[in-house]
């Protein structure tokens, strides 16, 4: 299979505070990943450097098969923690920036997702709640055609109900050419959907297996393994 991401002797510090250490990491095309890890773990920190919003690290990191930059951006799709967009726009203003920005947008696609999630092309993204932020930009993020879809924590913000619809939406919208890798420390909720799982402790990669043998071998959910593995 190909080879999609592939990080090799990864360190990252910050100041003094080393973050990520030695990591080493390979995916494969056609996943959906879990990198799990409790808070501050380093999760975030991987997926900057990834998307190339942090560039002061030690290690290789390539993106199909290229080092991070504008050419490896062109590949990725990425839904932060935070909101990308400003309070003041309107959801139209959004789609422009898209259709504008990125080539492999498919803006009927994102219109029917954000049906499904009864999101009008007129509403401000001011007078919207912070669930319905989130589910625009899952809507904005999965109607790309990037090989390489990275979410961080994208059920945060939204209740049990939504959290279901959410994971279903990204299962439907799913091509499976792409890999999806998602960063959450929600892992009851959203296991279900993975393929694969990594566990980050403390910067350290200490668990990467496909959930199918991983439920063979332990008879143990996701959410089991991960409560032993970071047990306080
Ligand atoms: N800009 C920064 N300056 C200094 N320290 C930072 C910075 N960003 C993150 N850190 C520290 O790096 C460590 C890893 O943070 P990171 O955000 O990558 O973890 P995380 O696993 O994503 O956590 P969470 O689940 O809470 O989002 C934490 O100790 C954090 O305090």
């Amino acid at each position: 299979m190909e080879k999609l991401i592939e990080i090799c002797g990864l360190n990252k510090s910050y100041g003094k505070k080393q973050v990520l250490n030695n990591v080493d990491l390979t995916v494969e095309n056609g996943q959906i990943i879990g990198l799990l890890g409790p808070n501050g773990s380093g999760k975030t920190t991987m997926l900057k450097i990834m998307t190339g919003l942090l560039k002061d690290y030690q290690g290789v990191v390539k993106i199909d098969g290229k080092s991070v930059g504008a050419e490896s951006k062109a590949v990725v799709s990425y839904l932060p923690d935070e909101p990308y967009f400003s309070d003041w726009m309107k959801v139209n203003d959004v789609l422009g920036i898209f259709r504008d920005m990125y080539h492999d947008f498919d803006e009927t696609k994102c219109k029917r997702i954000m049906d499904k999630f009864k999101i009008d092309n007129k509403m401000r993204i001011k007078s919207m709640s912070k669930g319905t932020k989130e589910k625009f930009q899952l809507a904005l993020v999965m109607s790309r055609k990037a090989k390489l879809i990275i979410m961080d924590e994208p059920i945060g913000g939204v209740d049990p109900a939504a959290r279901e619809v959410i994971l279903d939406t990204i299962l439907e919208n799913y091509d499976e050419n792409q890999t999806i890798l998602i960063a959450t420390h929600l892992i009851a909720d959203i296991e279900r959907i993975f393929s694969n799982v990594v566990f980050i402790k403390e910067g350290n990669i200490v668990l990467d297996k496909d959930v199918e043998t991983l439920r063979q071998e332990t008879g143990k959910s996701i959410d089991e393994l991960f409560r032993e593995e970071f047990k306080y």
